[in-house]
């Protein structure tokens, strides 16, 4: 093939992409179909056409370019220069941030090479570099609670599921207290709750990673006020467990402010209602330490138990079947309902923030579920599925159990 040819393919290859870009585009601008669709279709057609233009063997060093600039971000992070470089748009030389920060010029200026020629910083002269908006997500509470966790303790057993698959012979050995993260921090034995909560250090950000709203929650998706109406005074309206900083039940007392003056509690491990009971307080709502891998539910017959973004840490056996077991065993058979509000994975056609979430939980033992998964795990501790709650376009959806 001669130079012309090559040209001439590639160009004709790169002009069928920016075609189906633009009708993607006009899809996703009309919003024919259901919004996500449009904008995974649109992301897909635009990725092809970046894939076209760098060809098959560059395209695949794209993860090498991914996992440095990870690496580079959360130095940058967390040495203060994305606090340095001052929002808005405006320039900073690298001499100017190096004495800001205490970072070595040279050092800052080859980590800005990571993060600037696709973003998310700008590079705006020799030496010179500007915040975008899409730098500055990094300085919001959802990004800058949970970027630094994930990078510390997650990332790096996501890269060692490979090692840790091969020792087992590719044979699914993972369990919550031998898997990728505990090969990764040398803990054998210990889930990553133990491991992380046993250094006081890491209950604030934990917590606070704990508290991003990465998945962008309606919390309006259950009809709370219906399920709470008719329940008695005295019958707690809802436990939260393992509910840590208790956002999600603020969220749900200002979704339904008829339910003022109702019992609210949030259960978790004793370090995290240490960190939070005193806001919760503050806000009406009872913190109350609880372990639901050791203890039976101690608050009988409640309206509802809810359960946000728990699940998904522990497999089916023996934690999750334990965990449903040892909450079926407080309910109260017409009243009482568990809530599971978690990520639902769809049976096909699962994008790239499932898989984020699902592989980062296959590191420490845990598993985002299909609604099939949920209803059998369900049924194996004497509950049935009643119903799952899920709008268009979220990943997110609450599914509805009572006793059998
Ligand atoms: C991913 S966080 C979810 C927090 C909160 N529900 C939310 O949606 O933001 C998981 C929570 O499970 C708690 N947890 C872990 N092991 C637990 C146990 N054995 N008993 C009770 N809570 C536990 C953790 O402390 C943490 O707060």
């Amino acid at each position: 093939m001669t130079v012309t040819d090559k040209t001439d393919a590639q160009r004709l290859a790169v002009q069928e992409d920016v075609d189906a870009i633009v009708v993607a585009a006009q899809r996703f601008l009309d919003g024919d179909i259901a919004g996500d669709e449009t904008k995974l279709d649109l992301q897909r057609k635009a990725s092809s056409l970046i894939q076209t233009v760098r060809g098959p063997v560059p395209s695949a060093l794209s993860s090498f370019e991914e996992i440095v600039k990870v690496g580079a971000l959360r130095a940058l992070l967390a040495a203060g220069v994305f606090h340095a470089i001052p929002k808005g748009g405006a320039p900073m030389t690298a001499s100017e941030i190096a004495s800001r920060t205490g970072m070595d010029k040279s050092i800052l200026i080859r980590l800005m090479r990571a993060v600037t020629p696709l973003g998310p910083f700008r590079e705006t002269g020799e030496e010179e570099y500007a915040h975008t908006p899409y730098s500055e997500a990094y300085l919001t509470a959802d990004i800058a609670g949970c970027f630094p966790v994930m990078s510390d303790f997650i990332f790096g057993p996501v890269l060692q599921i490979c090692d840790f698959l091969r020792h087992h012979d590719w044979k699914d050995a993972i369990t919550t207290r031998n898997n990728p993260f505990t090969l990764a921090h040398n803990c054998p034995g210990e889930t990553m709750f133990e491991y992380l909560y046993k250094n006081p250090k890491h209950v604030a950000p934990v917590t606070r990673a704990e508290a991003a709203d990465v998945e962008q929650m309606a919390m309006d998706l259950y009809p709370w006020e219906d399920r709470l109406r008719g329940a008695a005074e005295d019958r707690v309206a809802i436990v939260d467990i393992a509910g840590s900083h208790g956002n999600a039940t603020r969220q749900i007392m200002k979704i339904v402010p008829a339910l003022k003056g109702r019992r609210f509690i949030v259960q978790d491990l004793e370090p995290v209602i240490q960190e939070h009971s005193q806001a919760l307080r503050a806000d009406g709502i009872e913190p109350q330490v609880y372990d639901f891998l050791k203890q039976a539910q101690p608050i009988r017959g409640a309206s509802i138990y809810y359960f946000r973004r728990v699940f998904h840490d522990w497999p089916d056996v023996p934690e999750a079947k334990t965990i449903l077991e040892n909450t079926a065993a407080a309910m109260n058979r017409d009243q009482s309902r568990i809530l599971i509000h978690d990520i639902i994975i769809p049976e096909t056609g699962a994008t790239m923030t499932h898989a984020w979430q699902d592989l980062s939980l296959m590191a420490i033992g845990g598993i985002e579920r299909t609604e099939k998964n949920f209803a059998s795990l369900l049924d194996s501790a004497g509950l049935v599925l009643v119903q799952v709650w899920r709008k268009p376009g979220d990943i997110m959806g609450i599914v509805e159990a009572r006793l059998k």
